[in-house]
């Protein structure tokens, strides 16, 4: 066995939830393909599945196994749209280009709707979502967003007031919120193994455990450099999201990377009064707080953050405080599990997605809302290497601005900008 660092920290109850997990071989050999791709989770290997059904010749690398990113290990939401709303959206492209870029959004949610639906496809889908205001000043906007989203052609929301979201919930610690039926929840590693073994069945080489070290122009082609072997290419995807692997000087000045903890707790009772419509819920904070309950009645609760890669101290202790402040008779419940993952996060919270150099393109930062929208980019980067390429040049001419600072002072910046937002979320 080759020995390799698993990336994120904690054992996710995901991984527990799985019958089995295929592995992948290492690279051990010289080879050679028309495009590799970087990273194994939904944006890889979508990626390597469109291109590989189509007849590329394809090649994935993960430094670990797949799903060990933030695809495996999410809060598992689907969510509608993308993480800025569409009122931001139309401000700054207009009602057509907003429209088209929420039109797209919900093909890639009626991608990831239409796999769940396939029988060999279990990922534990329950539908439902709820997005709940934890200031009484935001009832406005989210009363308004809803009427906007019917502008968008969508009618899958509507308003709570403070009973019914009371009700939904099982707490009355938010003040309100919107009730999405279009939308759910999902195992997001049983996703991942789904879509591995799709793609090795179309002809996709995948390879876990393989590091790549450095992407270097070889004359027309490029040579991707892993500790176990050398592959030429013309093409590279860098879907290594949020991972710092030795790639990250090529995005560092656009993509921050947030390290985001979730807890699991033992199974609720039967008759729990938490989510009684097993929907999931996000909430209004700047650092959102993000929990559901399992298909065994756990409640999975996310919303612990870090900017760095140190284990947080009394990680179960701050988990256990957040989700307390919501239910508090949940005070002496055990956490059996608790894992963290890296978010990538942008400047405007839209996807990065860049020709970086020519035949190196990356595609991430999705801003804590890549379930649905990262296999759909992964979609659409093969859709535009294969010629069709009016889909993806909607993501690819967004402006997302560098994070300010400079490469000495930019970590201390963002990090300080954090820690504001989440002070001004308590007021
Ligand atoms: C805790 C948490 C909760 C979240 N909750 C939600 C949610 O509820 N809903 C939602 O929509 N989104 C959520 N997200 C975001 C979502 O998970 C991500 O946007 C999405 O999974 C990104 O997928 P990806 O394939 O681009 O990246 P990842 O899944 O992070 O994969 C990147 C891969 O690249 C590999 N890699 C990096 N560098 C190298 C290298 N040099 N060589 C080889 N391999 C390399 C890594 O090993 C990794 O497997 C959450 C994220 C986290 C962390």
């Amino acid at each position: 066995m080759i020995d390799y660092n698993r990336i994120s920290p904690g054992i996710s109850w995901y991984e527990d939830t799985l019958k089995e997990r295929p592995s992948y071989p290492f690279l051990d050999e010289q080879i050679q393909c028309d495009v590799v791709i970087i990273g194994g989770g939904f944006t890889g290997l979508s990626a390597a599945y469109h291109l590989a059904k189509a007849g590329v010749s394809v090649v994935l690398f993960d430094a670990s196994r797949f799903g060990d990113g933030a695809s495996g290990r999410n809060g598992g939401q689907l969510g509608t749209g993308h993480r800025q709303w569409v009122e931001t959206l139309e401000k700054q492209y207009g009602f057509e280009r907003s429209k088209a870029l929420f039109d797209l959004a919900e093909e890639a949610k009626r991608d990831v709707l239409s796999w769940c639906a396939m029988p060999d496809c279990q990922c534990d889908f329950m539908a439902g979502q709820l997005s709940v205001i934890h200031k009484k000043r935001r009832l406005v906007a989210y009363q308004q967003h809803v009427e906007t989203m019917q502008r968008y052609g969508y009618h899958g929301l509507t308003f709570m007031d403070k009973d019914e979201t009371a009700n939904r919930l099982g707490s009355s610690f938010y003040y309100g919120g919107i009730h999405d039926a279009d939308t759910g929840h999902i195992n997001p590693l049983k996703l991942i193994v789904w879509l591995a073994k799709k793609a090795k069945n179309v002809g996709a080489q995948l390879y876990e455990k393989t590091q790549v070290t450095a992407v270097e122009r070889g004359g027309r082609y490029w040579r991707v450099i892993t500790e176990q072997g050398n592959i030429k290419t013309e093409h590279v995807l860098l879907a290594t999201n949020a991972y710092k692997l030795g790639l990250q000087r090529f995005v560092e000045k656009n993509i921050f990377s947030i390290r985001s903890y979730i807890g699991a707790t033992e199974p609720l009772p039967k008759h729990t009064p938490i989510l009684m419509g097993n929907e999931a819920v996000d909430d209004s904070r700047f650092m959102v707080r993000y929990f559901r309950k399992s298909i065994d009645n756990r409640l999975l609760f996310g919303g612990v953050e870090s900017y760095d890669n140190q284990y947080p101290i009394n990680l179960d202790e701050r988990i256990r405080r957040q989700m307390t402040e919501i239910y508090p008779h949940l005070q002496s419940i055990n956490l059996t599990h608790y894992w963290g993952a890296t978010v990538a996060i942008t400047v405007e919270r839209m996807p990065y997605v860049r020709q970086l150099l020519p035949g190196i393109t990356y595609c991430g930062g999705y801003s804590g809302h890549g379930v649905m929208l990262a296999p759909f980019m992964g979609k659409l980067y093969a859709e535009w290497l294969m010629g069709k390429r009016e889909r993806f040049a909607y993501f690819q001419d967004l402006k997302i601005s560098s994070f300010p600072g400079g490469r000495v002072l930019r970590s201390s910046l963002v990090f300080l900008a954090m820690h504001w937002f989440s002070f001004m979320d308590r007021f």
